[in-house]
């Protein structure tokens, strides 16, 4: 893979509302890469470190006091700053893959166009604490939020705390999302999250094959 702005690895994020599929595709590519010999590093937004975990924790929990908006918005930062300077960026510079289960545009979707705060302020932030890192691609799986809640209700476990919240979120942050897709169309590989899952997949490695032409997974 070609180097870009003097880094060597090749960095993807997945994003998209809660129950869009974003993981099981991360997982996908996860898969491919590994058998065609190339580990990536797998990392999670808010988490990926100790810090970043224990952050998460106090984040998602729904039993523990929710935050006021800017002390979450301090609190995922905080979280991507630490990943970013222990994880993220070392292994870029080694020539990893790095594969991350959400990164900064979900503060801009879920605290800027979610929750109204500013998003100037927001990605101000980003820029200024983490490295202005920015991924190579960026996979949005576009979701109605009707279909994703009815995915997260089959799925097992107890749901957390943004899970929980109403409809209108979701679609606010749905929207957010294509507006960041829109502004940074060479970033975004935009997919149709609505259809059955092997569409989805498939759609999935024919546009990053485009997006990432020397991928040794694809
Ligand atoms: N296209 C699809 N059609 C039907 N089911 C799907 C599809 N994509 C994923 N699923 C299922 O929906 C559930 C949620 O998927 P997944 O965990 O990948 O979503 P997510 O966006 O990462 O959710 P969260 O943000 O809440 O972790 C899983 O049970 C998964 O198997
Ligand atoms: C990074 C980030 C995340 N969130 C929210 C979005 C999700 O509801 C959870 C993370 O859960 P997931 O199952 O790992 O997707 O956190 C947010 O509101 N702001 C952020 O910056």
């Amino acid at each position: 893979m070609a180097e870009r702005g003097g880094r060597r690895g090749v960095f993807v994020s997945f994003e998209g509302i809660d129950g869009c599929g974003k993981t099981t595709l991360l997982h996908h590519l996860r898969e491919r890469l590994e058998r065609s010999g190339t580990i990536p590093v797998v990392t999670r937004q808010p988490g990926g470190t100790i810090l970043g975990e224990a952050i998460r924790e106090l984040l998602l929990d729904p039993h523990r006091p929710r935050a006021h908006g800017w002390v979450e918005v301090l609190l995922y930062t905080a979280s991507r700053v630490q990943e970013v300077h222990e994880v993220i960026r070392p292994a870029l510079d080694a020539g990893r893959w790095v594969l991350s289960d959400r990164f900064a545009d979900a503060t801009t979707a879920y605290q800027g166009y979610g929750r109204g705060l500013e998003r100037d302020i927001i990605e101000l932030l980003h820029r200024r604490m983490a490295l202005d890192l920015e991924p190579d691609v960026t996979v949005l799986i576009d979701c109605d939020p009707e279909i994703a809640a009815v995915r997260l209700r089959k799925r097992s476990g107890p749901r957390d705390r943004l899970e929980r919240e109403v409809k209108t979120f979701h679609r606010r942050v749905r929207e957010g999302y294509l507006q960041l897709a829109a502004m940074h169309p060479k970033r975004f590989l935009v997919l149709d999250g609505n259809r059955d899952l092997a569409d989805v997949l498939a759609a999935f490695e024919r546009e990053l094959k485009l997006r990432l032409p020397g991928c040794p997974a694809l």
